[in-house]
């Protein structure tokens, strides 16, 4: 579960949001929309403590993110988050194989045996000692979606994952995205400007300088 209760952000004087507040149960997958600047990707930093929120609490299965000390906080992120972003982020001198094992890794709980699922769950069977170099955009975004679930992560950040992608590979990685998400029980909250993908998610919120709307259902 987790509980984001009257969250704000400001840059000096400026406010971005206030009043944010949101409970999403375990495997739900909500989009989150809004014009631009209004604080999408500020929100996600706040959520995964990268960023520090003014006000409020982020609660995560009972764990007040804001009470943790910065190695706690750090140690919190790598075990219960993933993330995906519009830029892929895939470390460019590591294999496919050893980008998505990474977050293993650091954990210290490295599976070969979890990596192969996950590859062959996003289909890049068979592409283990590929550099990112030679994979196209979709291919490297499927790459980072196995690496933000390889883990099992609580909680999924994605922001603008199709970005980057052309309309009939977006709608393929959102798919996935949204397939996997649920398989792998992880809380997803998607920043999107796609209206297709809000409609595939269990709920849409449209974010406003005083916290969400709902937009459906
Ligand atoms: N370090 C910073 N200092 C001052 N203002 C900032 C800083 N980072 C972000 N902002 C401002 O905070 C606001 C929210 O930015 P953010 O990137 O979160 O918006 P967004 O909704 O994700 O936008 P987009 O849809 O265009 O990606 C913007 O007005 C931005 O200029």
């Amino acid at each position: 579960m987790l509980s984001l209760q009257a969250l704000e952000k400001r840059y000096a004087d400026t406010p971005v949001f206030t009043g944010v507040d949101l409970k999403a149960s375990q495997g739900e997958f909500i989009a989150i929309l809004g014009e631009s600047g209004v604080g999408k990707s500020t929100l996600l930093n706040c959520i995964a403590g990268l960023d520090q929120a003014d006000a409020g609490r982020v609660v995560l299965d009972g764990v007040d993110v804001f009470s943790l000390g910065e190695e706690a906080r750090a140690r919190w992120r790598r075990e219960k988050l993933g993330f995906v972003f519009q830029a892929f982020h895939v470390l460019p001198h590591l294999s496919v194989a050893q980008n998505v094992g990474l977050p293993l890794l650091l954990l210290k709980r490295p599976d070969a045996a979890r990596v192969k699922h996950m590859l062959a769950v996003v289909g890049l069977q068979g592409f283990d000692e590929r550099l990112p170099r030679t994979l196209s955009g979709g291919q490297l975004q499927r790459v980072a979606i196995a690496r933000a679930l390889v883990h099992r992560p609580a909680l999924l950040l994605a922001d603008e994952p199709t970005g980057n992608l052309d309309p009939a590979t977006a709608e393929r990685v959102m798919t996935l995205l949204l397939e996997q998400a649920r398989a792998e029980g992880a809380i997803c909250l998607l920043v999107t400007h796609s209206q297709t993908a809000a409609a595939r998610a269990d709920r849409a919120l449209r974010l406003t300088a005083t916290g969400f709307e709902a937009m459906h259902p």
